[in-house]
C-alpha cells in the first residue's frame, strides 16, 4: 500500500475478461486525467512460447502436478513482487510484454511468443495498474496482495469462464478446441491452488453468470451476450459502499446479500465506472495531500 504510489489490480484466470475490464479502467483514468503505467500479467511468465512448450514436451506421459502458465514454476512471482515493492517505494519499476498475436508482434518485429525486452517504467505517473493472473497472489515468502491499494477480481463462472478463453483463443491466437482443452485440463491443479485463492485477497469481485444454457462450454458456438447475463459484485468489506446510490443508478439491480449487488450484465461497465471513480478519486486525493507533505 502506498499513498505516494498506489496500485490497481485487476485479477483474473486465462479468458476472464480481465483485458476487457481494463478497458473500462482505461475510459476512467482519461476522464479522470490519471496517468497509469500499464502492467500486463503475460510478460511475467517465465519462459518464451518456444521454451515453454520444449519444458511441456519434455515431461509429457510423466504424472503428478503439471507446468502451467497458472503456477509459481512458469512465472516470475519474485519479480512481479518487486515490481509492485518498488512502485510503491519510489513510482519506479521495470515491464515489459509477451507478444501473443502475429499482428501485436510485427509491431516489434519480433516473433510471436516472445518478450520484448525489460523497459524502465515512464516518470511521473499516478498510479500502477496490473492486468492478469496473479495480482493477488501469495506463494512460500512472496506476496503481491500486500502492495496493492484497489484489488479486483474478475470472475465468470466457470464454464463462461472456459468459454470466453475457447472463443479467444480459436480467433485470436490461432488454437484449435483440443489444444484449447488440453491447457485447461493440464492447468486445473494450478487453478485451484494459484488462481481461485486469490478472489479471498480481493476488495471486489465481479462474477458474470450467464442466463442462458452454458452445460457444454466446448460446443458453445458463441460467447453469451451482456443481455444474456447478470452480474454478482461483491465486495469484501462494504462499509462506505453506497448502495442505495448504485440501486437507483443501476436499472434493475438487486441486492442479494449484504454485500452484494446483482446488475444485469449490460449494466458491468456502468456498475464499474460507478464504483471505482470515487476509488480512483480518494486514491488521487491522497496521493496529492502525500506529496504535497
Ligand atoms: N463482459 C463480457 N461480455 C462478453 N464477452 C466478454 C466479456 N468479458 C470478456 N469477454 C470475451 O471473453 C474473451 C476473453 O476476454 P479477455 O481477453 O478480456 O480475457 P483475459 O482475462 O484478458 O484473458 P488473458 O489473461 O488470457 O489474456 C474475449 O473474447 C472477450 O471479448
Ligand atoms: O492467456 C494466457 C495466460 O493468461 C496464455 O495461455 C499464456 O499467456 C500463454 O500464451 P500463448 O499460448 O499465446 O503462448
Amino acid at each position: 500500500m502506498s499513498e505516494r504510489h498506489p496500485i490497481v489490480a485487476i485479477t483474473g484466470s486465462s479468458g476472464a475478461g480481465t483485458s476487457t475490464v481494463q478497458r473500462t479502467f482505461e475510459e476512467v483514468f482519461r476522464r479522470e486525467g490519471v496517468a497509469a503505467a500499464v502492467i500486463e500479467g503475460d510478460s511475467f511468465h517465465a519462459y518464451d512460447r518456444k521454451t515453454m512448450r520444449e519444458k511441456l514436451a519434455a515431461r509429457e506421459g510423466s504424472t503428478g502436478c503439471q507446468l502451467s502458465h497458472f503456477g509459481p514454476e512458469a512465472n516470475l512471482f519474485g519479480e512481479l513482487e518487486n515490481l509492485f515493492r518498488s512502485y510503491a517505494e519510489s513510482g519506479g519499476g521495470r515491464r515489459r510484454k509477451y507478444l501473443h498475436s502475429l499482428e501485436e508482434a510485427e509491431h516489434y518485429q519480433q516473433p510471436p511468443g516472445t518478450f520484448t525486452p525489460w523497459e524502465e517504467l515512464p516518470t511521473g505517473t499516478d498510479l500502477l495498474f496490473y492486468e492478469g493472473l496473479h495480482g493477488a497472489v501469495q506463494h512460500e515468502q512472496v506476496d503481491v496482495a500486500r502492495f496493492v491499494d484497489l484489488l479486483i477480481g474478475v470472475v465468470p463462472v466457470v464454464n463462461l469462464e472456459w468459454i470466453q478463453k475457447l472463443h479467444r483463443d480459436k480467433s485470436t491466437r490461432g488454437y484449435s478446441t483440443e489444444a484449447v482443452t488440453d491447457t485447461i485440463l493440464r492447468r486445473m491443479h494450478d487453478y485451484v491452488h494459484y488462481i481461485c485463492p486469490q478472489f479471498a485477497r480481493t476488495h471486489v469481485n465481479f462474477q458474470r453468470v450467464p442466463m442462458v444454457d452454458t452445460s457444454n462450454p466446448f460446443i458453445a458456438r458463441s460467447i453469451p451476450t451482456a443481455d444474456e447475463s447478470m452480474v454478482v459484485i461483491r465486495f469484501a468489506n462494504p462499509k462506505g459502499i453506497d448502495f442505495p446510490y448504485l440501486l437507483n443508478m443501476i436499472n434493475d439491480s438487486f441486492m442479494s446479500r449484504a454485500n452484494t449487488i446483482v446488475v444485469p450484465g449490460g449494466k458491468m461497465e456502468l456498475a464499474m465506472q460507478l464504483i471505482f471513480t470515487p476509488f480512483i478519486w480518494r486514491l488521487m486525493d491522497r496521493r496529492r495531500k502525500a506529496l504535497a507533505q
